[in-house]
Parts: structure tokens; C-alpha cells; sequence
């Protein structure tokens, strides 16, 4: 594992009031992984990735990077892992403006003392190379265009070859073209087998990552929403997370009732449900089973009438489910058409599938 938070707590202290602006984080990031971090503007992101490069330190929880806490590190000693161990990206570059291109992407082997002074030279041409930047070696970071200067920044992020890449908004003050350029750098990086984590307000590179972790008001949209619904945008689903409530069943408890009135869809988050067709006298036949990242319940919301099945926990384990009510369902379905359709699609699906094993008035 690559780092990993856990319960961290970040409140900033201002003259007038406090301000939580991360709420108890627990989150894992894998080596290897291209993790996009999204999220309004002002939710925590950029607070949630000063935690991983130690530039903030948080008011309680640990925050561990291959192994090391390194909320425990002494400023020294942190100012010299992050320089050997991660690559910092920022928005605005942040290039020494006094210093040639070859010379900012040699600082931080020079900070940290790795390679011989001859071999620090070499590898920064090398890695300007990499970029597309080498021929403008010797220019200063005023002379080239905001585009070239973040693949300096990216060169320079590179220069000890740590294993993590931590980028914040790295392509938002550039044009999509440059940007679209910039996430191929980030790309062939893990292609590589470097860790990326990037913050990112555009939502089409975000669809391009493995993973996107999104923070709405200090806390994290629990992954399996995100795979649920994953055509919402990121208003919505800030949306969602406000108002989703969460719900715990005890193994083979009753969630939802066929023939009842239905109110609310549900997310599986944790566990396994059963959905048994209704047959009386009671002996229920049990139709398909759904985990985590799945839904249910949304028959009734959006076709109307009552439950068309039986729902229960599984036996094996508890369920936790994130509830929606009808307004917020309408609000999901209002707001993606994509998301109906394939919504739609689901449900009908599940509809034929009910009307083959017989059951009496589900081919709506
Ligand atoms: N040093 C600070 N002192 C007080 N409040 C802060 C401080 N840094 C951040 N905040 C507050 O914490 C919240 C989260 O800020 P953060 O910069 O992490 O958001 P963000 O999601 O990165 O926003 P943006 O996309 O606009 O950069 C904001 O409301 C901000 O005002």
C-alpha cells in the first residue's frame, strides 16, 4: 500500500472560528494507482493531498507513505523524504524564476544530495527529454508558455525518481489541449509503475483515471456510490452524499417488502443482498443476488406502484445501504440522462427477468 489515511482530522484555526475542513478521512491509495481527486471547489482537496506530502500536517488521525508515519517526522527529516520519496506537482508550476530549466529540475538532487554533481546534470537533460523540453535547457521559466513550463515542473518532480506523484490542479491553468498533453505525461508515468494521485477540477480527465476519489465538504463519496451512479457530476453527487442516509441490516433482515409502498431506492455499500420473487403461500423464490456498487428499490420510484420483490440482507454477513429518498431520487434522474437511461435499461432487465420466472403482472 501506498499511503494511507486514516480518521485524519484537519481543523484550521482563525481569529473568529475554527473551520473543519477535512472531517475523519480513511482512505487507501494502492502503488500504482492513478487516482484523480475531484470535488467543488472549497470541499478539501487540496487540504486532503497536503496530508499525503506532509506540506500540512493534520489535527488528529496518521497519515502513512510506504510504511512511514509520517505525521511523526521532524520537519528535517520530512522536508528529506518528501524530496527523495515524492514528486510535487502544482497548478502554477512554482519554477525558481532565477534559475535556467536544467537548473530547477537539478535543485532537488542537489537539496537531497543524490547523484554525483555530473550525474545530476545528466539526468535533469535526460528528464527534460522526457518532457519534449531539452532543447530549451538553458532558457529561463519566463521565456517558455505555461504548457511547457508544468513539463519542467513534471521533469522536476521526477528528479529523485520517486515512486509517488502528487499533483494539485496540475493541468487547470492551462488550455484542454495542453492539459490533454500534460495527463499523457501522467499516464506513461504509472504506465511506469509511479503512484499518481491528481487534483482535478475537469471531469473528462478524471473519467480517464482508474480510480476517482471525490470530496464533498471534508469527507469522501463512498467509492461504491460512485460506481452505482457513475454518470453523475460532481454537484450532484455532492449533492448525494448530503443527503444519503445510511442505513445497517442484520443478516437476512427484511429491507423492502414486496407489494409494500415504495419511498426510497437504496446503494449497497457493504455486502450482499437476496431478491426473492413473491410466491404465495410464502415460499419465496429467490431471483438474483446484488453487492456492493449495486442498487435496488428504484423499480417503484420510477415506474410507480408498489414493490415488485422481496428484499433481504444476506445471510452470510450485515448490509450497510445508503438510502435515497423519492425528491433526491428525482433529483439523480433529473440531473443525468444517462443515468436514467441506464436506469431504464436496468430495469427493464430485472422486469423480464422477474416475468420469465413467472411471477404474475412484472412485464410492465
Ligand atoms: N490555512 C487555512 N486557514 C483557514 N481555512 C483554510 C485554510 N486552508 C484551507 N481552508 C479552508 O478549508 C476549506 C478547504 O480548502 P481546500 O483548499 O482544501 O479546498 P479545495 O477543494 O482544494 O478548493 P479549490 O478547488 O478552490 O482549490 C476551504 O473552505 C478553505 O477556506
Amino acid at each position: 500500500m501506498s499511503i494511507r489515511l486514516h480518521q485524519v482530522i484537519k481543523t484550521f484555526q482563525t481569529a473568529e472560528h475554527a473551520y473543519t475542513a477535512l472531517k475523519g478521512i480513511d482512505l487507501s491509495i494502492e502503488t500504482g494507482e492513478f487516482v484523480a481527486i475531484i470535488g467543488k471547489s472549497g470541499s478539501g482537496k487540496s487540504t486532503l493531498i497536503n496530508m499525503m506530502t506532509g506540506i500540512d500536517t493534520p489535527t488528529s488521525g496518521t497519515v502513512t507513505v510506504e510504511g512511514i508515519d509520517i505525521t511523526r517526522l521532524r520537519r528535517g527529516q520530512l522536508a528529506q523524504w518528501r524530496g527523495r520519496r515524492m514528486g510535487i506537482i502544482f497548478q502554477f508550476f512554482q519554477l525558481l524564476p532565477t534559475l535556467t530549466l536544467l537548473e530547477n529540475v537539478m535543485l532537488p538532487m542537489d537539496f537531497c544530495g543524490m547523484f554525483t554533481p555530473k550525474e545530476r546534470r545528466s539526468r535533469a537533460y535526460a528528464l527534460l527529454e522526457q518532457v519534449d523540453m531539452a532543447e530549451h535547457a538553458h532558457k529561463m521559466p519566463a521565456m517558455i508558455s505555461g504548457g511547457q513550463q508544468q513539463r519542467v515542473a513534471i521533469a522536476r518532480s521526477l528528479a529523485n525518481d520517486p515512486p509517488i506523484i502528487v499533483a494539485d490542479e496540475p493541468t487547470g491553468s492551462l488550455d484542454s489541449k495542453t492539459a490533454d498533453s500534460i495527463f499523457g505525461l501522467f499516464a506513461r508515468l504509472v504506465e511506469n509503475g509511479k503512484t499518481v494521485v491528481m487534483v482535478t477540477h475537469d471531469n473528462d480527465l478524471a473519467k480517464k483515471v482508474q480510480r476517482s476519489i471525490i470530496v464533498a465538504d471534508g469527507e469522501i463519496v463512498n467509492e461504491y456510490v460512485l460506481q452505482a451512479l457513475p454518470n453523475l457530476d460532481v454537484d450532484m453527487l455532492t449533492h448525494l452524499h448530503a443527503v444519503l442516509q445510511r442505513l445497517n441490516y442484520a443478516p437476512g433482515e427484511v429491507i423492502v417488502r414486496a407489494g409494500e409502498e415504495g419511498d426510497k431506492a437504496y446503494i449497497i455499500t457493504k455486502g450482499k443482498v437476496n431478491v426473492y420473487m413473491p410466491r404465495p403461500p410464502g415460499e419465496d423464490v429467490h431471483v438474483a443476488t446484488l453487492e456492493a456498487g449495486q442498487y435496488f428499490g428504484e423499480i417503484a420510484l420510477m415506474r410507480g406502484g408498489p414493490r415488485t420483490a422481496t428484499v433481504r440482507a444476506s445471510e452470510h454477513g450485515a448490509v450497510e445501504l445508503m438510502a435515497l429518498g423519492k425528491e433526491a431520487f428525482g433529483a439523480v434522474i433529473g440531473s443525468s440522462s444517462l443515468t436514467r437511461q441506464e436506469m431504464d435499461q436496468v430495469i427493464r432487465q430485472r422486469l423480464e427477468e422477474l416475468s420469465r420466472m413467472g411471477a404474475e403482472g412484472y412485464d410492465r
